[in-house]
């Protein structure tokens, strides 16, 4: 039996669950891969809040004392954020550590570049957890669709947004109220900012694009948009039609150009992406020869989110017997050719208020005609002297949406508050 001891970079919702998860399947692991697994060291700011871990690991709050320690093989880094994890990681391979992280903001980021350190090293980095939390999507992308040729990838790959919209759907509660109560859970990040207006969500999309197509996407070349600006009527109006708004995350092959978005979508409410409600996550990945495959779990949580860290440091471990480390995690590299706006098409659903006077429909309706765009749906309601709309387009491309939505912008007596691509 050989021992591998594991420093651990941060001791919070994933951290501490890592532990428990270690050493309540001690015996599994041992069994499975031949090696008792120890979390030997923990770094931490603040020791004081960490007293309850004090006897099964020793804390520290200096990197250096897990870096210059030779027992430790492993360095799992749960910190979060850019700095100093990028530092940290990147120094720690250099010393021949093998490092697992669940750090999507530093991996969309900086993957590249750290997986070349890595390698450079023979060290291993993996990084399953940076990913819809507990669902294991990235090694099944890298190994069960590696002749497949994956053309999409779409889900719901943030918690905390899915929680939150769940929350006021199913039970009333506000925006704030569902906030507080996902990061009480551990669900939100350190600063929820990512997590509400998407930015999150981009980042995990920026993974799965690398994964499915090979491609290294930067978060300026996504349009992202969250829950932060999401209105009450919008998600009424969508139910009326049939539809359940959810964060969706779109990675698809257009033309063999690429298109990443993150944004509000209005699903079917019998499509199987408007059932996932919580903090579970979903993706569904589709590939020319298998066809749709849907993939479902927690997204967030300390639980879920360790079993996926634990994925990663057993497969390190098994590298560690046989002497292979140092494998990139994915080694799909293609470049990245963006897809054309004129090629990206769906259906809208677009939100507007008009002001009630004579000829504001036929204008409206000129300004569609003028773009070739036709209406599928609309609605009115009325609010004093204001008309509210509700329009879902027949699908029309993004570059016709754009110019749509310029004249709209021009016209002082017609505003938009919300443009959402319609699945199905
Ligand atoms: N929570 C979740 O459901 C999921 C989280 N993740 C990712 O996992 C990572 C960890 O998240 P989570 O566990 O929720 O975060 P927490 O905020 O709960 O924990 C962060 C931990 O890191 C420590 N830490 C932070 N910065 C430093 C630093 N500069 N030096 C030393 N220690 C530091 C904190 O110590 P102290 O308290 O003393 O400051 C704390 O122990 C993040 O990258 C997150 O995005 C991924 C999937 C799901
Ligand atoms: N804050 C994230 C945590 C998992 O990645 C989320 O809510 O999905
Ligand atoms: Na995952």
């Amino acid at each position: 039996m050989k021992n591998i001891k594991l420093g651990l970079l941060g001791l919070g919702t994933v951290g501490s669950g890592v532990l428990q998860m270690v050493r309540q399947n001690a015996d599994k692991i041992l069994d499975v891969t031949g090696c008792k697994l120890t979390v030997k060291t923990a770094l931490v700011r603040n020791l004081d809040n960490y007293t309850k871990y004090a006897a099964e690991t020793s804390l520290t709050t200096d990197f250096d004392e897990i870096l210059n320690d030779d027992e430790i093989k492993i360095v799992v880094e749960l910190m979060g954020g850019i700095h100093p994890a990028k530092e940290y990681i990147t120094t720690l391979l250099k010393n021949h550590k093998n490092v697992v992280t669940a750090n999507k903001d530093l991996i969309a980021s900086y993957g590249p570049e750290l997986m070349a350190v890595a390698h450079e090293n023979h060290c291993d980095l993996m990084f399953e957890a940076s990913v819809a939390g507990g669902i294991p999507i990235l090694r099944t992308i890298a190994n069960s669709f590696t002749a497949d040729k994956v053309t999409e990838v779409k889900g719901i790959v943030n918690g905390t947004t899915n929680y939150i919209l769940t929350q006021m759907s199913q039970q009333g509660w506000s925006y704030h109220q569902a906030l507080a109560q996902a990061q009480q859970l551990g669900f939100a990040e350190s600063d929820p900012t990512n997590d509400v207006t998407g930015k999150d969500a981009a980042y995990k999309m920026i993974i799965l694009s690398q994964f499915a197509f090979g491609t290294q996407l930067d978060i300026k070349d996504i349009a992202v948009e969250g829950i932060d600006r999401l209105n009450d009527a919008d998600v009424q109006q969508a139910a009326a039609f049939g539809y359940v708004i959810k964060l969706l995350g779109i990675a698809k092959l257009v033309n063999n150009g690429v298109f990443v978005e993150v944004g509000p979508v209005l699903i079917p409410r019998d499509h199987p992406l408007a059932t996932i409600n919580n903090e579970f996550n979903a993706v569904m990945v589709t590939a020319q020869a298998v066809g749709d495959t849907l993939f479902y779990g927690r997204g967030a949580g300390g639980l879920p989110t360790a079993n996926s860290v634990l994925s990663d440091i057993t497969t390190v471990t098994k590298n560690i017997i046989l002497g292979t480390n140092g494998n990139l995690f994915n080694n799909y590299q293609q470049p990245y050719i963006p897809a054309k706006l004129a090629d990206i098409k769906y259906p809208y659903y677009l939100s507007l208020t008009l002001q009630d006077v004579p000829g504001q429909m036929l204008k409206l309706t000129q300004m569609m005609t003028d773009v070739n765009a036709s209406f599928r749906e609309i609605t009115q309601t009325k609010d004093g002297k204001i008309a509210h709309i509700a329009i879902i387009t027949h699908r029309m491309s993004k570059e016709q949406l754009q110019t749509l939505l310029t004249k709209v912008a021009n016209d002082q007596s017609i505003n938009l508050s919300a443009a959402y691509k319609v699945m199905g």
